[in-house]
C-alpha cells in the first residue's frame, strides 16, 4: 500500500524535532505535523522593543546537558554566560540570606530516599514535609522549589515521583549556566531548518487510526497514512487525541495519570544594568513562594530581569488579573532595586498555564500515587502508536535535554521495529517463491 511517510510524528517541540532528524538519519521517510504555526513547543520566542530575540518559555542550558550542547554548538549559536552564582538572595526579614536550594538539608534527605521504598508509596510531597524535623524557613524554601519548579500544589506530587524525577537531573553544576543569546527557539529553529519541507505547521493532529499495517494521522485538513506515527506532545495534550481503536486499558491510564501545572514567565527589561553584583546572582521571596527573578541581561545595554511565578502562586495571582500582576511585580522589583532605581522600560508576560498545545508549566506531572509504570508504559506505547515527551526521557526529564534525548530514544525503537519489520516481509516473500 502506498503511504505518505515511514513515520508521522505530531509535535514540533524538541522531542519531535530530535526524534524526526534521528528517523531521517536512519534513511527513513518522515512527516512532522505541528499544531502551531511554528516550531519550539514549551521554548517560544519574542520580540523586544529595542528588536532583541527573548525566551517566552525555556532558555536555560548547562554544560552538563551533553545534547543540547552538541546541537548548540553545531549550529553555531552565541551562548551568554548568566550571572548565577548558585545561590539567591533571599528577600527577608534577615536581609542577604543566601540560599540555594540544594545547600537545604531537605534536598539531601530527598536525594537519599528511595523511590521505590514502600514506605513513601502513599506519601505526597506535603506529607514527607510534614514528617521532616527541620526548621521551619527550610521547609518554606523547600515548598517554594517546589512550586517554582513543579508548578503543582505539594498536596497533589506524589513524593516517591519527585525523588524518581530529580534523581534523572545528572548536573553537577548551575542548571541556569548559559541561554542563547537569540533565545532558544533559535535552536529549534535551526533543527527545523534541516528537517525542511518535513515540516508542516498549524496541523493540530485530532485523531490516529490503527490499522494493522498502517497508521492514519487525521488533521482538519488532511488524511495521511504511514507505518508508525510518534506523538511528541506531552501526556496532558496526547489525550487530547482521539485514538481509533481506543488505547489498551493500561496505556490509557498511563496516559491520564498527569497534570499540567501553572507558570507565568515575565521579562522585565531595563535601559541599562545598574544593580548592584548581589542580585545578579538571583532572588527569591520569603514571604511568597514560587516566585523568583533572574539577571538575564544581554550585557549592560542589554539588561533585563526575568520574573517566574510557579504553582499555586500562579493560580492565585491569574484570577486577580494581568494588572494585579504587574503592579505586584513591579512593586516587588521596584523594592529590590532601590528607590531610585529606574522603571523598566519594557514588561512582558507570558502565561503559560492551560497552554493549548503545551499544557502549563514546564512539564506535565504524575499526579496518581500508583502509577509507578505510568512512563514505561507510554515509552512503550500501543502498536504502531509510541509516546515520547522531555517527561518521559530517562535523563533530564522536564528539560530541553531530556525532550531530545526522550526524542531519539523513541526514533531509534521505531526504526529498529520497522527494521524488523523489513526483515520479515523479506523472510515471507522469499518462502513464498
Ligand atoms: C516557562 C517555561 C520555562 C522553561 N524553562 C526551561 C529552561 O530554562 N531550561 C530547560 O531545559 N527547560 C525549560 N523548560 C522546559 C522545556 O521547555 C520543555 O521540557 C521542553 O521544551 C519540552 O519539549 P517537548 O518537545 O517534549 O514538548 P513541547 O515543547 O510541549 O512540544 C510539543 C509540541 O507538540 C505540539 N502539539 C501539541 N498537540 C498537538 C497536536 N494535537 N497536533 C500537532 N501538534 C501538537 C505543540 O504545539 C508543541 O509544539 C521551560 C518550560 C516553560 C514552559
Amino acid at each position: 500500500m502506498e503511504r505518505d511517510a515511514d513515520v508521522i510524528v505530531v509535535g514540533a517541540g524538541f522531542t519531535g524535532l530530535a526524534a524526526a532528524q534521528a528517523l531521517v538519519d536512519r534513511g527513513l521517510s518522515v512527516i512532522v505535523l505541528e499544531a502551531r504555526a511554528e516550531v519550539g513547543g514549551r521554548v517560544r520566542s519574542f520580540e523586544t522593543s529595542d528588536g532583541t530575540r527573548r525566551d517566552a518559555g525555556g532558555q536555560f542550558v548547562c554544560d552538563d546537558m551533553p545534547e543540547v550542547m552538541a546541537l548548540v554548538r553545531a549550529a553555531r549559536l552565541e551562548t551568554v554566560e548568566s550571572r548565577w552564582k548558585g545561590a539567591a538572595t533571599t528577600v527577608s526579614a534577615t536581609p542577604s540570606r543566601r540560599a540555594s536550594y540544594r545547600d537545604n538539608p531537605l534536598y539531601a534527605r530527598m536525594e537519599a530516599a528511595d523511590p521505590t521504598d514502600p514506605a513513601l508509596a502513599g506519601l505526597s510531597i506535603a506529607d514527607w514535609l510534614d514528617g521532616q524535623d527541620v526548621p521551619a524557613a527550610a521547609k518554606r524554601d523547600f515548598l517554594s522549589m517546589v512550586h517554582g519548579l513543579w508548578c503543582l500544589p505539594a498536596d497533589v506530587i506524589p513524593f516517591w515521583y519527585l525523588v524518581d524525577s530529580d534523581r534523572r537531573n545528572t548536573a553537577e553544576m548551575s542548571e541556569l549556566q548559559y541561554f542563547l543569546r537569540d533565545s532558544a527557539a533559535s535552536l529549534a529553529d535551526a533543527m527545523a531548518a534541516r528537517l525542511r519541507s518535513h515540516v508542516i505547521l498549524s496541523a493540530p493532529v485530532s485523531r490516529i487510526r490503527r490499522r494493522e499495517e498502517h497508521v492514519v494521522v487525521e488533521t482538519v485538513e488532511r488524511q495521511l497514512t504511514a507505518r508508525h506515527v510518534l506523538v511528541a506532545v506531552p501526556p496532558v495534550r496526547a489525550r487530547d487525541i482521539v485514538q481509533e481503536p481506543p488505547l489498551p486499558v493500561p496505556l490509557a491510564r498511563a496516559l491520564g495519570c498527569w497534570r499540567s501545572g501553572a507558570v507565568i514567565k515575565i521579562l522585565l527589561r531595563y535601559g541599562e544594568r545598574f544593580w548592584s553584583p548581589s542580585v545578579s546572582s538571583g532572588v527569591s521571596w520569603e514571604d511568597v513562594g514560587g516566585l523568583y527573578a533572574f539577571d538575564v541581561s544581554l550585557d549592560a545595554s542589554h539588561a533585563a530581569f526575568v520574573v517566574f511565578v510557579g504553582g499555586p502562586l500562579a493560580l492565585d495571582w491569574r484570577a486577580r488579573g494581568r494588572a494585579f500582576i504587574e503592579q505586584t511585580v513591579r512593586a516587588r522589583m521596584g523594592e529590590l532595586l532601590g528607590a531610585d532605581a529606574p522603571e523598566p522600560v519594557e514588561f512582558i508576560l507570558h502565561d503559560w498555564t492551560d497552554d493549548r498545545w503545551s499544557g502549563g508549566g514546564y512539564s506535565d506531572v504524575i499526579v496518581d500515587f500508583a502509577a509507578h509504570d505510568a512512563e514505561a508504559l507510554l515509552r512503550q506505547g500501543a502498536g504502531r502508536v509510541a509516546f515520547a515527551s522531555s517527561e518521559l526521557s530517562p535523563s533530564f526529564p522536564t528539560y530541553i535535554e531530556g525532550a531530545i534525548v526522550a526524542g531519539r530514544l523513541a526514533a531509534g525503537q521505531i526504526a529498529d521495529a520497522l527494521a524488523n519489520e523489513d526483515v520479515a516481509t523479506a523472510a515471507s516473500v522469499e518462502r513464498a517463491r
